[in-house]
């Protein structure tokens, strides 16, 4: 195959390329770039291969930065960006295993692509356009198969990583896994008991957020996966509810952690314990958390005003999209207006602050200035109380006569 109009992202790196085959090498873009191009999704980033070992690399080029030397990657800069290349190289501990993280470089290309991890990141493609592919991935691309390049043991022994990323493909490209790497994921699954907790998230995120989260999640439950990750070994039954979802349209990683924590049924509290498991930052647990009590006062059909003022206006539009997928949610100009009618939409607006508490009404720092002012928003937010100074500082006086 030979692909006659490269993408654009692909044309500034062309005379790089062609710098290293004048040199006599060979090298060629790999990975997901080419396959995305043969499948005209967007592209975002290019890895370049090459047969030339590092040091030949910078022999060529003026300005090089070391990225990844002992694993054969240098980073060339041209025109102001740089490249990240590859020496072909083969996993090998028997080869040669005095190599750091058992890698030895190769000259072949085949070499190199045949421990690559699935048929369709298999491919290379030469600057001229042409496609090589040694082991059918554009044929598999074309039945939407994802299918293990060579012995689906071996390359998920090699990374059991793997694993995760043929459920993420299945759901990222709603693409089948052919029935050997289906077979080899369900026998080796307890290998990615041995992974980073941080990996097998990036996975799992990018399978929520894919094009069929469905497919990649029944693939995920059918091949034992689940078993192996933080927080969901014992929740089959729960986590098949995801499959009858049918309207998934997850725009961003709190929502979909949302539908995670929604599903099983988990609150707030065991929310925080669920996604530190997972080792997601704090920032995402804050927002998760701000979402699950809208999340609930939608399902119960009773949303009020404190509940969308304490969760905020992101928090309250990603709830509402969490929602949807379980027939919760109200449409999106209704829940706007609702948010927009609160009088007041973060405790900085209120009318009073600590210090006027203090100056006007005589109360002292501490934790009953804390109580009053949250009571004074409580019932500001429900409109029990209008929002400025002269009828807060009253209720304050009344607040005080009752004790
Ligand atoms: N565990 C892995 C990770 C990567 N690769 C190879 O390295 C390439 C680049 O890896 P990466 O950028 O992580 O994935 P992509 O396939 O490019 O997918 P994405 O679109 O998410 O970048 C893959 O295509 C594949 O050939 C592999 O064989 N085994
Ligand atoms: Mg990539």
């Amino acid at each position: 195959m030979i692909i006659k109009h490269l993408p654009a992202i692909f044309e500034p790196a062309r005379p790089v390329l062609q710098r290293i085959e004048d040199a006599g090498y060979e090298a060629y873009f790999v990975g997901g770039c080419v396959r995305d191009t043969v499948l005209g999704d967007p592209i975002h980033d290019i890895d370049i291969a090459t047969s030339a070992y590092p040091s030949e690399i910078k022999a060529i080029f003026d300005r090089t930065v070391d990225t990844g030397i002992e694993h054969g990657t240098v980073m060339i800069l041209d025109h102001g960006t740089g490249y990240e290349t590859t020496t072909f190289r083969t996993e090998s501990g028997y080869q040669d295993f005095r190599r750091p993280d058992n890698v030895t470089f190769v000259r072949s290309l085949s070499e190199d692509l045949k421990r690559r991890d699935f048929t369709i990141n298999a491919l290379a493609l030469k600057e001229n356009g042409e496609v090589i592919d040694l082991f059918n991935g554009l044929e598999d691309l074309k039945k939407h198969l994802i299918k293990a390049v060579g012995n689906p043991n071996e390359r998920f022994h090699e990374d059991a990583l793997r694993m995760m990323r043929a459920v993420r493909f299945a759901s990222k490209l709603d693409f089948v896994i052919a029935t050997e790497t289906l077979t080899g994921i369900k026998q080796n699954a307890d290998l990615l008991g041995k992974i980073a907790v941080e990996r097998i998230r990036v996975e799992f995120e990018k399978l929520l957020m894919g094009q069929n989260p469905v497919a990649g999640l029944s693939d995920f439950l059918r091949t034992g996966l689940y078993r192996y990750c933080p927080g969901l070994a014992n929740r089959y039954d729960s986590l098949s509810g995801l499959l009858l979802l049918n309207n998934w349209q997850i725009q961003n990683v709190d929502q979909a952690w949302a539908v995670i924590v929604t599903q099983l049924g988990l609150n707030v509290q065991e929310t925080s314990n669920f996604l530190r498991q997972w080792k997601t930052s704090n920032e995402l647990i804050t927002n998760v958390k701000r979402m699950l009590p809208v999340i609930q006062e939608l399902k119960a059909q009773k949303l009020s005003a404190l509940c969308l003022f304490n969760a905020g206006e992101k928090a309250v539009q990603d709830a509402n999209q969490v929602a949807k997928l379980y027939g919760w949610s109200i449409p999106d100009e209704q829940l706007k207006e609702q948010y927009n009618a609160l009088p007041i939409k973060s405790g900085k607006e209120l009318a009073v602050n600590g210090g006027t508490l203090i100056k006007e009404s005589g109360i002292k720092p501490g934790r009953l200035l804390g109580k009053i002012l949250n009571q004074l928003t409580v019932e500001v937010v429900n409109g029990n109380l209008a929002n400025n100074k002269g009828d807060l500082v009253t209720e304050v006086e009344k607040i005080k006569k009752e004790g």
